[in-house]
C-alpha cells in the first residue's frame, strides 16, 4: 500500500512539472485559504471514491483524466445537400472561404440598468476596434449606435443595433441593448442570440434593479458573461461595493481580474492582477496612451491578496492546477487564462474588471477580456430545435459551416433604404445571397436578396454568411421576429424565443380619414417589428387598441407612427392589462343540445379546471379513455376553451393559470359534430370558472426611488397612498436615500410628473414587473361594473 501511494505520488509530480514548465516555480505559503482547498480537494476526492487513502485516490483521479481518450474534435461532416438547392452547396466556394475561424468569433451583448453607459462604452469599443473615427458623445445626442432620431434626441437606447468589428483578429459581433424596463424583450432578444456578454455597472450605484433584471435573464438563457465596473472616474465611485453586491444582489461569484488605481477625480488606471502590473493611462482623451507599470505599493498587499483569491478559484477547476498549487506552483499566464476562460464559460464565476469608458480607460483590457474569455459559438451548446413534421423529434445543428443552413430571425427594423431589415443569427451552415430558404414556422419558401453586414452607422453588402454570423437581410416578406430560416431540404424548427405579454393599453384614434389607412399599415409593420407590441380592434368602443410594456414603450410608438408614418392620432388615458384566474378547482358537466328541425347538435363534457402556478398561462389535457368522446372532437374542446381565455367571466381579461381538463362526456353517432363539441366547451368554460372562485389579477411593479433626504417623506407617502409597499431602505453616495416598493402598475401612470414635482427634480425611479397579484375587492368591484356597463 505504501508503495502504491508512493508510485502515484511521483507520477503527479512528474505531471505536475510538464504542466507547469514554463511557469513561474515561487512557492506559494500555506495560507488559511491554501488549507481550506487542501481541505476541499480531499473532499472532492472522497466523493470521487469510497476506498483507500483521500491522497492516493487523489492522484489516482487525477492521473485517470489525463489518460483519458481525446473527445472528437469536430462534428463528422453532413451528407452533400442535393437538388434546386446547391446554391447551399456553391457555397462552399472560394467567396465563402472563412477569413475568421469559427473559435475567433465573440457574439457578444452589452448589458446594464439604464444609463450604466453601454452605448458610451460601445462608442469606445468601436473607435479602439478600428471602425469608428469620429466618437460620439450621448449627452451631445450624436452617439452612433444610437441611431434612431429619438435615441438620439432622448439620450437613451431604445432598439438594439448590431455591429461587426475586429479585435486581435477576431470577429467582434456586438448589439447594444437597451436599458430601460420596458424595453426588455430587446435585451432577451439580444440574450436569445449571444453566446456571451458584458455586464455594466456604475461604480456609483452599483447593482440596480435593472441590472439584476437582465442578470436573471442572462441565467436563463445560461449566457456566460464577464463585468465591467464602469463610471470609475464619478464622485461617489466604489469597485468593492459593487463587487460585494455582485454576490448579494445577483448571487453570483465575482472573480476579481483588476483592482482600480485611484477613483473618482483620481482614477488613473487598473492593477492587472494576472500580469500583477499597473495598467496606466496618461491622459482622458480618445486614445489616450497606456503603459505597464510596476504595481503602486500602497496596493501590493491588496493586489497580492485578490491574486490569491484569484488563484484558488480558478485551480478549483483543474486537478492538475490544484496539484502544482498546493505544492507551492503558481500557474503561469497561459494556464490561468484557459482556466479563467473554463470557469466563465461553465458559469463557475464572473471576472470582474473596471475602468471609465468615458475617460478612456479601462476599455482595451476589456476587449482583451472578450477575447481571452468569452465563448466562441463552439464553445456553447448545439443548438436545439425540432422536425418541422413532427414536433417530438429533437434535431440538435452544431455551429459549422459543413452542416445545413439555420439561422433565426431575431429582430426586424425599418429601413429608409431598403425597406426593412431583417436580423438573424447563422446558426450553422452557409447563406448565399440569392439562395431560396424555408421559413419553417410558416412553411413558406423565402428568396434572400442582399446580405448586409451591419456596422453602427454603415453597411457591407456581403455574398455569403457562415455558422456564427450576424447578418441583416434586406428585402424579407414573411419573416417576423422569431422564425426560424432553414435549408428548405433539411428543415428545423429552432427553440422560439418567448415574448412577454403586455401589460398596459391605451386607446388610439387617427386625428383624420386620410391617417386610417396609413396608421394601419404603420401598426402592422410596428408589430412585426416588436412583439412586445401588440393592437387590436375594441368591437364595442370601435377604437383601436395598442398594448405595451409601458407607457413609454407605448409613447414611443405613438412617436414612431407620427415620425416615420406620419399619422396624426388622439391618445387616450393609459389603462392596465389585468388578468383572470381562479382560486379553486371545479368540475363541470355540460351538455349541449339542440333539435330544431333538420341534424341536431350533440356534444355532452366532464371538464375540469384547476388552478395553477402564477406565471405557468394555460394548459388543456385530457383525460378522455375509451373514446368517450371521439379523437376528432377534441379538437373541437380545444378551440372552444381558447376561445374563451381571451376573455374572462369577471371583466373581460385574458384567463391566466389554468389547466383545462376534459375528464369524460358522451356523443352522439349523428348529431355529434366539431362545432357542438366547440360550443359546448364555451358552456363548460363560463360555468366551470364562475365555480372555481375567478378572481382579478393586476401587474405589481418594482418601484425603486432614489431621492434627496428632504423629500423621503413625501416620497414613502405618496407610495403609500398608490397601495404601495415599501420593502426596504438604503443610502446612496451623496445624502441619497433608496426606497425599494412594490405598488400597482394602475397607480404608477403619471408618477414621473407626480415625482418630479415632489422632489423639484431631483429624484429619480426605476419601474419593473415583479408579479401579477390579486386586485382588492371594492377595484374588482368597479371593473366588473364597468363591464357590465360596456356590455349591456
Ligand atoms: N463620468 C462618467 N460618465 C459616463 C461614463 N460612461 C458613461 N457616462 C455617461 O453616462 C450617461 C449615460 O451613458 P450611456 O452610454 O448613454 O448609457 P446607456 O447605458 O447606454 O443608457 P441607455 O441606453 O439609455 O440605457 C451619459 O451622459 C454618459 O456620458 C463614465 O465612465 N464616466
Amino acid at each position: 500500500m505504501a508503495a502504491e501511494s508512493m508510485k502515484m505520488s511521483t507520477t503527479a509530480s512528474s505531471m505536475c512539472n510538464n504542466n507547469f514548465s514554463n511557469g513561474s516555480r515561487r512557492p506559494l505559503p500555506l495560507s488559511p485559504r491554501r488549507l481550506l482547498c487542501l481541505n476541499n480537494a480531499l473532499r472532492r476526492t472522497h466523493s470521487l471514491s469510497s476506498s483507500s487513502s483521500s491522497l492516493s485516490k487523489f492522484f489516482g483521479s487525477v492521473l485517470l483524466d489525463s489518460t483519458a481518450p481525446p473527445k472528437p474534435s469536430s462534428t463528422p461532416r453532413k451528407e452533400q445537400r442535393r437538388g434546386n438547392f446547391s446554391v447551399f452547396a456553391m457555397a462552399a466556394d472560394a467567396e465563402s472561404k472563412r477569413a475568421v475561424p469559427l473559435d475567433d468569433y465573440r457574439n457578444i451583448g452589452i448589458m446594464a440598468h439604464i444609463d450604466a453607459g453601454k452605448t458610451t462604452t460601445t462608442e469606445r469599443i468601436l473607435y479602439y476596434t478600428g471602425r469608428n473615427y469620429k466618437i460620439g458623445e450621448v449627452h451631445e445626442g450624436t452617439a452612433t449606435m444610437d441611431w434612431m432620431e429619438q435615441e438620439q434626441e432622448r439620450g437613451i437606447t431604445i432598439t438594439s443595433a448590431a455591429t461587426t468589428t475586429f479585435w486581435d483578429k477576431h470577429r467582434i459581433n456586438i448589439i447594444d441593448t437597451p436599458g430601460h424596463v420596458d424595453f426588455t424583450l430587446e435585451v432577451e432578444r439580444a440574450l436569445r442570440v449571444l453566446d456571451g456578454a458584458i455586464c455594466l455597472f456604475d461604480s456609483v450605484a452599483g447593482v440596480e434593479p435593472q441590472s439584476e433584471t437582465v442578470w436573471r435573464q442572462a441565467d436563463k438563457y445560461g449566457v456566460p458573461r464577464i463585468c465591467f465596473v464602469n463610471k470609475m472616474d464619478r464622485m461617489g465611485a466604489n469597485f468593492f461595493r459593487t463587487r460585494d453586491m455582485i454576490v448579494t444582489n445577483l448571487g453570483a461569484k465575482p472573480l476579481v481580474l483588476q483592482i482600480p488605481i485611484g477613483a473618482e477625480d483620481n482614477f488613473q488606471g487598473v492593477v492587472d492582477l494576472i500580469k500583477m502590473k499597473a495598467i496606466v493611462w496618461s491622459g482622458e482623451e480618445l486614445g489616450a496612451k497606456f503603459e505597464y507599470q510596476d504595481v503602486p505599493a500602497d496596493l501590493q498587499e491588496l493586489a497580492k491578496d485578490y491574486k490569491a483569491q484569484l488563484i484558488e478559484n480558478i485551480v478549483e477547476l483543474d486537478d492538475e492546477a490544484m496539484l502544482g498549487y498546493l505544492e507551492g506552483v503558481e500557474p503561469d499566464e497561459e494556464t490561468i487564462k484557459k482556466l479563467i476562460r473554463k470557469g466563465t464559460i461553465a458559469g463557475n464565476f464572473v471576472p470582474v474588471l473596471c475602468g471609465s469608458a468615458f475617460k478612456n480607460k479601462g476599455v482595451q483590457p476589456l476587449l482583451d477580456a472578450v477575447v481571452d474569455y468569452l465563448p466562441s459559438p463552439l464553445d456553447v451548446p448545439p443548438m436545439k430545435g425540432t422536425d418541422p413534421d413532427d414536433p417530438e423529434v429533437t434535431i440538435e445543428r452544431a455551429a459549422s459551416d459543413e452542416e445545413p443552413f439555420s439561422g433565426l430571425a431575431f429582430k426586424i427594423m425599418s429601413d429608409s433604404f431598403v425597406g426593412s431589415l431583417t436580423f438573424v443569427r447563422v446558426y450553422s451552415g452557409k447563406l448565399m445571397a440569392g439562395a431560396s430558404v424555408l421559413n419553417s414556422n410558416k412553411g413558406k419558401k423565402e428568396r434572400i436578396g442582399r446580405l448586409l453586414e451591419m456596422h453602427a452607422n454603415s453597411r457591407e453588402d456581403v455574398k455569403v454568411a457562415l455558422a456564427g454570423d450576424i447578418i441583416a437581410l434586406a428585402g424579407m416578406k414573411d419573416t417576423n421576429t422569431g422564425e426560424t430560416l432553414c435549408d428548405p431540404d433539411k428543415p428545423i424548427v429552432l427553440e422560439r424565443m418567448e415574448f412577454p405579454d403586455p401589460v398596459i393599453k391605451v386607446a388610439i384614434e387617427p386625428k383624420t380619414k386620410a391617417d386610417v389607412d396609413k396608421m394601419s399599415m404603420g401598426l402592422v409593420k410596428l408589430a412585426q417589428e416588436d412583439p412586445s407590441f401588440h393592437f387590436s380592434r375594441d368591437e364595442e368602443t370601435n377604437q383601436t387598441v395598442i398594448e405595451g410594456m409601458g407607457e413609454l414603450h407605448l409613447d414611443i410608438i405613438v412617436d414612431r407612427l407620427r415620425r416615420e408614418f406620419k399619422v396624426d392620432a388622439t391618445v387616450g388615458a393609459p389603462q392596465v392589462n389585468y388578468r383572470e384566474s381562479i382560486s379553486r378547482t371545479s368540475e363541470v358537466r355540460y351538455v349541449h343540445k339542440k333539435q330544431s328541425g333538420g341534424q341536431g347538435q350533440f356534444a355532452d363534457i366532464l371538464m375540469r379546471f384547476e388552478p395553477m402556478e402564477s406565471g405557468s398561462g394555460y394548459e388543456f389535457k385530457s383525460e378522455i379513455k375509451g373514446g368517450s368522446v371521439p379523437k376528432e372532437y377534441i379538437p373541437g374542446v380545444m378551440r372552444g376553451l381558447e376561445e374563451c381565455m381571451s376573455n374572462g367571466v369577471l371583466a373581460g381579461f385574458p384567463v391566466v393559470d389554468v389547466r383545462a381538463v376534459l375528464v369524460d362526456g358522451t356523443y352522439h353517432d349523428v348529431d355529434s359534430s366539431v362545432l357542438a363539441f366547440q360550443l359546448a366547451a364555451r358552456g363548460a368554460f363560463r360555468e366551470g370558472i364562475r365555480k372555481a372562485g375567478p378572481r382579478l389579477l393586476e401587474p405589481i411593479m418594482r418601484v425603486e426611488v432614489v431621492t434627496p433626504e428632504e423629500h423621503l417623506g413625501d416620497v414613502i407617502g405618496d407610495l403609500n397612498s398608490r397601495r404601495g409597499q415599501i420593502n426596504s431602505f438604503g443610502d446612496k453616495p451623496g445624502n441619497l436615500k433608496v426606497v425599494d416598493s412594490l405598488v400597482p402598475l394602475a397607480e404608477m401612470f403619471q408618477y414621473v410628473s407626480t415625482l418630479r414635482g415632489m422632489t423639484k427634480g431631483r429624484a429619480s425611479y426605476t419601474m419593473q414587473l415583479a408579479k401579477f397579484d390579486v386586485v382588492p375587492q371594492h377595484i374588482q368591484t368597479q371593473l366588473s361594473e364597468k363591464e357590465e356597463a360596456v356590455t349591456a
